[in-house]
């Protein structure tokens, strides 16, 4: 196994698709989520990330051979994602999914070989299967050395399916105890070392309202190089209106930056410059880009 990549909450997913084929709000979609019964009564656990990281931890430590904490899991929820986020990813092909993201890697700074689990929103490319997985549909991709690319998918949330799949555990262990037999067991013969966020790399995609007038984008690309954070693509989209939506005096634009793969360090330091140049009115977002 190198990589999983999993939609592993129903809800969230059910969320963000009405968000994203719907235009819902968060708030609008939570609440018929919250209706059909796919939300936990608190539904803290599913927007928060909080279930997605239970079985991110669950598939790292089976993938891996390795017991990974949940509390190793590195996690974000949900509630910071705006529907403009949505059609902004959208209009450059792509769709934002809560991911679970399991993955061997070395560390780039110090060599450590290991395994690191994480829960986060993120963009997806539309082509990617993980990308039609709607509703309160839930998907597992697995990237494995030998066995190239699997996709498990069905059902994540919903009253008949969950208890199907309740049932099913009630079975299985009633079976065990007649019958006997060891069950299923963990294995953590590898015992590989656990790996913080800090040693992730991925490509990211930041959206910036900026002024336009000349210079502009040669500022915002000289932060970027001197981070060490190589750019992939720029898009530039020139507004009237200022990031509130108000007519604007000065002319004003939107970029939309691509990266290349950069540390989440080298990332964070380029997005911190960026806040406090003079030429960026606003950071809009920051979300990573998986499955290219
Ligand atoms: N609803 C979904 O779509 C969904 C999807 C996947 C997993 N799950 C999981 O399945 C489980 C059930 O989900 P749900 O939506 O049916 O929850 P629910 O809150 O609607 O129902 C839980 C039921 O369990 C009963 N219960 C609680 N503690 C009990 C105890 N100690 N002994 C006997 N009964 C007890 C409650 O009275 C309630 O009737 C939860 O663990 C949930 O996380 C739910
Ligand atoms: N409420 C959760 C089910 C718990 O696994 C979901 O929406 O996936």
């Amino acid at each position: 196994m190198v990589r999983i990549l999993g939609i592993v909450n129903g809800t969230t997913n059910y969320i963000l698709d009405r968000m994203d084929q719907g235009g819902d709000t968060l708030e609008e979609a939570l609440a018929v989520a919250t209706e059909l019964g796919y939300a936990e009564a608190d539904p803290t656990a599913d927007i928060e990330g909080f279930d997605a990281a239970q079985k991110a931890a669950i598939l790292a430590s089976l993938s891996f051979h390795t017991t990974v904490p949940v509390d190793a899991v590195h996690r974000e929820g949900i509630t910071g994602i705006t529907r403009e986020q949505v059609v902004a990813a959208q209009k450059s092909g792509f769709v934002v999914k809560l991911l679970a993201v399991c993955e061997r890697l070395v560390d780039p700074v110090t060599g450590e070989d290991g395994v690191s689990a994480r829960v986060h929103p993120a963009l997806i490319p539309v082509s990617h299967p993980l990308a039609a997985v709607h509703g309160a549909n839930n998907a597992v991709f697995v990237e494995a050395e030998a066995a190239g690319s699997l996709m498990f998918y069905g059902a994540g949330a919903g009253g008949l399916q969950t208890a199907s799949a309740v049932l099913g555990d009630l079975v299985s262990a009633a079976r065990r105890h007649v019958v006997g037999g060891p069950g299923v067991a963990e294995s953590t013969h590898a015992d590989l070392p656990i790996l913080p966020i800090s040693s992730v790399t991925t490509r990211y995609q930041i959206r910036l309202s900026v002024l336009d007038r000349p210079g502009v984008l040669a500022r915002i690309a000289t932060l970027f190089s001197e981070h060490g954070v190589s750019v992939e693509a720029v898009q530039q989209s020139v507004t009237n209106v200022d990031p509130d939506g108000h007519e604007a005096n000065t002319p004003g634009a939107t970029l939309v930056i691509g990266t290349h793969r950069a540390t989440e360090a080298a990332l964070a330091a380029t997005v911190a410059a960026l806040a406090e140049s003079p030429v960026v009115a606003r950071v809009e977002s920051v979300l990573r880009v998986e499955g290219q």
